[in-house]
């Protein structure tokens, strides 16, 4: 099917900042559009986002450049084309930018109109986007990690550690463990404030209390699993993702604002050990920084058969760097974020190439979201079994959840949910 037209323009994300958002249409009369997400803990390796760095609008962040990249050179690439897939398609894109990190046209434009091309094409067929990306006889349904509580680069208060996530694994379908997570969420809210602490949320929908410790936020968390009625390790896990690279000056892991401390690499790795021990943690994304390559080694020999340990900063969901992370035994799962390599087709490849030498896959949205929902039917053609995308509010977040269980009752017979044999334990 022709493209008949491509248009984009600036849209904003969930933290007021400029973002892409594009529309396809093709000669069929079908429409779709897709917005691209924005992240705040950035890996170093990400392909860039193209912004203005014009001050007089959005003091620098705005998107007119990327959007006139769309409008013009795309349009005119594009235009009045057929093209095979999803493949053939983003590679016009990939070529045209020609940069290695899609500095030139920008990722945030790119992602735009790879997404709006797999949406446009399965509304022309009818078929739902999961289906478009993957198809498949039967489905699986993720376990919701939902981040709640948020600290790091989200918050601006309280703990250095970014995310702190439940993950309701006890269920028999995706719809019953998002409603014990929510449980769960409730439950938070009331002993945070029963101890006095602010209930307000940070970037993801978690509280951003003023805890006085990390340890602090772990208690406090499994407190309320036992309020709301379950049993900590047997039906809600604990995912951690303190986010570390934010942490890592000069060879050392430094603790900038709940504690006044710095750690070695083998320190930050035996404090690991030490959680899991304590705590039912199942899963530790970036627990080293992207920059240390030789500590992950370290911390995979030590941790990898006890916990899932996700690779977010330091893949970057980018193929080549997976690849070598797969060479040097450097963890055991890999984060995918679409934004981070910048086109459906590249993200689709950095999964399959995971998932061939057994590591998982861990779905994730941005700390700067959207009502583009692309994630939730992604994590559920990927078969990944786990996504992570906030917690129990804010819309942007929400519509995820709301998304994978409209996916879950369509798919009814035909869908299973993961349950805890998805993480790597
Ligand atoms: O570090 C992360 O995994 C993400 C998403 O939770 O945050 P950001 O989008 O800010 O990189
Ligand atoms: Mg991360």
């Amino acid at each position: 099917m022709k493209i008949k037209n491509i248009m984009a323009r600036e849209v904003l994300d969930s933290r007021g900042n400029p973002t892409v958002e594009a529309e396809i249409t093709l000669e069929d009369g079908s429409t779709a559009r897709g917005i691209s997400p924005s992240g705040a803990s950035t890996g170093e390796k990400e392909a860039v986002e193209l912004r203005d760095g014009d001050q007089s609008r959005y003091q620098g962040k705005g998107v007119e450049k990327a959007v006139a990249g769309i409008n013009q050179e795309v349009k005119r690439t594009v235009i009045g084309s057929a093209f095979a897939d999803q493949v053939a398609f983003d590679q016009v894109l990939i070529d045209l930018d020609g940069t290695p990190n899609k500095a030139r046209l920008g990722a945030n434009a790119i992602l735009a109109a790879s997404i709006a091309f797999a949406r446009v094409n399965a509304v022309s067929k009818k078929i739902p986007l999961y289906r478009q990306l993957i198809e498949r006889d039967t489905y699986v349904m993720p376990v919701p990690c939902m981040n709640v509580i948020n600290g790091g680069r989200h918050a601006d208060n309280n703990l250095d550690f970014q995310e702190f996530m439940i993950a309701p694994h006890n269920a028999p379908s995706f719809k019953e463990s998002i409603r014990m997570g929510e449980e769960v969420f409730h439950s938070l809210r009331g002993l945070l404030k029963s101890k006095g602490y602010y209930t307000g949320v940070g970037d993801e929908g978690g509280f951003a209390p003023n805890l006085k410790s990390n340890e602090e936020a772990m208690e406090v968390i499994l407190e309320a699993i036992q309020k709301a009625g379950y049993k900590p390790g047997a039906d809600i896990s604990i995912c951690l993702d303190p986010a570390t690279s934010e942490m890592w000056q000069d060879g050392k892991y430094l603790f900038y604002k709940s504690d006044q401390r710095q750690l070695s690499t083998e320190e930050l790795i035996t404090l690991w050990d030490k959680w899991i021990k304590q705590y039912p943690i199942v899963l530790l994304e970036d627990g080293l920084g992207e920059n240390d390559w030789k500590g992950w080694k370290q911390m995979t020999a030590a941790l990898g058969n006890k916990v899932e340990l996700v690779g977010d900063d330091i893949f970057c969901t980018n193929p080549a760097i997976i690849a070598e992370g797969i060479r040097e035994g450097i963890g055991n799962s890999v984060l995918i974020k679409l934004n981070q390599i910048g086109t459906i087709t590249e993200t689709l490849e950095a999964v399959k190439l995971a998932q061939a030498n057994n590591y998982n896959c861990f779905i994730s949205h941005r700390s700067g979201e959207t009502e583009d929902t692309t994630i939730a039917d992604l994590v559920v053609a990927t078969n990944a079994g786990h996504i992570k995308t906030g917690s129990g509010c804010r819309s942007e977040r929400i519509s995820k959840f709301n998304q994978l269980l409209r996916i879950e009752e369509e798919l009814g017979a035909k869908a299973s949910f993961a349950g805890i044999k998805t993480f790597k334990i």
